[in-house]
């Protein structure tokens, strides 16, 4: 059930519905009815479109939404280069350039907590595919603060969405849009271009972002699963307009933007985060991963983790993501006669993997930990460790209840994900016995039917097609 004993201070109210079109005003008639921009908005107000697909997009497609502010978010100082030996999403000098695209299967130890540094300065490019510049591919970055942003610094990502996986903390959104508070066990999406700062209210955090560089997350299709479950549309909830002012001139703000995986900073002297009102289908939301409706096999087999889908960022080839967001939630595992993990398995797609908290029930041999990762790449195989196989094998196979308390996630994408130096080396979180721990102990099992029963490679010890009477589905 939803984690729902947090109370929710007032001053953080939603609107439910993914992908919906919202519309919100923290001061009544600042919203424009009939029309969206008026010769002159009410309240002097100015009005301001933020796109977030082409104008000529389908419909089914579009998002766009307009803005009511006391000042257009262009009024502000020409952008100049900041530092880059803090601003660690590009270490180097192009994160695509100084990828190392490696078949090994990798697997971090916990990312550690830095106090040091606030959210711009936590961001760390672990791995990823494409070029923001293209607008292909993504970025999977690993996130460690302890202080607050500066309380008149902003901040966006012109790259792509940020989807945002906490595992440690608690979040302070302040958005354009309005504020966010995410919590333990909760994701966010900051689409691309919305400025925002980020307070700590519970001290250090801890987590993963994925950053989409094309298009945006959508719900996945349900197929014959039918109209609802997995991630259900009224449990997406974005932020209602709220606005701060201090628009006198006396004080300077910095605007920072990460662009090209560049950081950027513009002086300006009036608060960016002065929307009265809003409406439109691009904002930011956010999203409790307890409230999804878990599918499952209720007779034999495993079945492929799409069916944990939460978010879905679909390439131009239909079926195939550019990024799955998907979850390993806690859920009942009933099947018969099956080897219940994961399968040993090799996929075109890559595969990059976090702990939120618990034991992820296809790694129970200890080395996968809350805050560490691991990436198994395009056809890199993978599967179960030795341990988790050798109890599956023998379980007693009583429906069983796995993952509670725990929360494990992927990063599927049909890119080829290269590690960067940071990623690779410099964080020094690389399991160097990954291998040997996991699946080099493996013992062969094999065992030559005797002699009698023969063996001809027709795919059943005696040549012959079983029978319905000799599968166990069948009785
Ligand atoms: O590799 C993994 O642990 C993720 C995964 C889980 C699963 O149930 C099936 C396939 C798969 O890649
Ligand atoms: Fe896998």
């Amino acid at each position: 059930m939803p984690v729902t004993d947090f109370k929710t201070p007032e001053k953080y109210r939603y609107q439910n519905g993914f992908n919906a079109y919202h519309e919100t005003e923290a001061i009544e008639g600042a919203l424009p009815v009939g029309i969206n921009n008026p010769q002159r908005c009410a309240y002097g107000l100015y009005n301001e479109k933020l796109s977030g697909t082409a104008f000529t997009a389908p419909r089914s497609e579009n998002q766009q939404t307009w803005l009511y502010r006391i000042l257009p978010a262009s009024a502000h100082a020409p952008f100049e280069p900041r530092e880059h030996s803090t601003f660690n999403t590009n270490p180097e000098s192009k994160p695509w350039e100084k990828i190392h695209q490696i078949p090994n299967q990798l697997r971090w130890d916990p990312f550690d907590l830095d106090e040091t540094v606030d959210w711009v300065h936590s961001l760390h490019l672990v791995a990823g595919a494409g070029d923001p510049t293209m607008k292909t591919g993504l970025g999977m970055f690993i996130f460690a603060a302890g202080k607050d942003m500066d309380r008149r610094h902003a901040f966006y990502s012109a790259d792509g969405d940020f989807l945002i996986v906490l595992q440690h903390g608690v979040l302070d959104i302040q958005t354009e849009l309005g504020r966010m508070l995410v919590r333990p066990n909760e994701i966010c999406v900051i689409p691309r271009g919305i400025r925002y700062r980020v307070t700590l209210p519970e001290g250090p955090v801890r987590g993963y972002i994925l950053e989409l560089y094309q298009g945006h997350f959508q719900l996945p299709e349900l197929g014959p699963i039918g109209s609802h479950c997995l991630a259900n549309s009224r449990d997406f909830q974005a932020p209602v307009a709220s606005f701060d002012e201090d628009h006198d001139g006396s004080n300077e703000y910095i605007l920072l933007a990460k662009f090209a995986g560049h950081l950027f900073a513009a002086k300006q002297n009036h608060t960016p985060f002065d929307v009265v009102a809003w409406h439109g289908n691009y904002y930011p939301y956010k999203y409790d991963l307890a409230r999804f409706a878990t599918i499952g096999s209720i007779s034999y087999d495993h079945p492929d983790p799409s069916i944990f889908t939460v978010l879905t960022a679909r390439s131009d080839h239909s079926g195939t993501a550019v990024a799955d967001f998907v979850i390993f939630p806690p859920r009942w595992l009933v099947a018969e006669d099956t080897f219940r993990p994961p399968w040993y398995h090799r996929n075109t797609m890559s595969e990059f993997m976090g702990l939120i908290h618990g034991e992820y029930d296809a790694k129970t041999g200890g080395g996968f930990q809350p805050a560490g990762a691991s990436l198994h790449n395009v056809m890199s195989a993978h599967g179960p460790d030795g341990s988790t196989h050798e109890k599956a094998s023998n379980a007693d196979l009583k429906p069983m209840k796995v993952g509670s308390g725990s929360m494990a996630f992927m990063f599927e994408s049909c890119l080829m994900v290269g590690v960067t130096e940071w990623g690779l080396k410099k964080c020094a979180k690389v399991q160097p016995h990954y291998n040997a721990e996991s699946w080099e102990g493996l013992k062969p099992r094999f065992k030559r039917p005797t002699p009698a029963v023969g063996v001809n490679g027709s795919g059943t010890a005696n040549g012959k097609l079983a029978s319905t009477k000799d599968n166990p589905h069948y009785t």
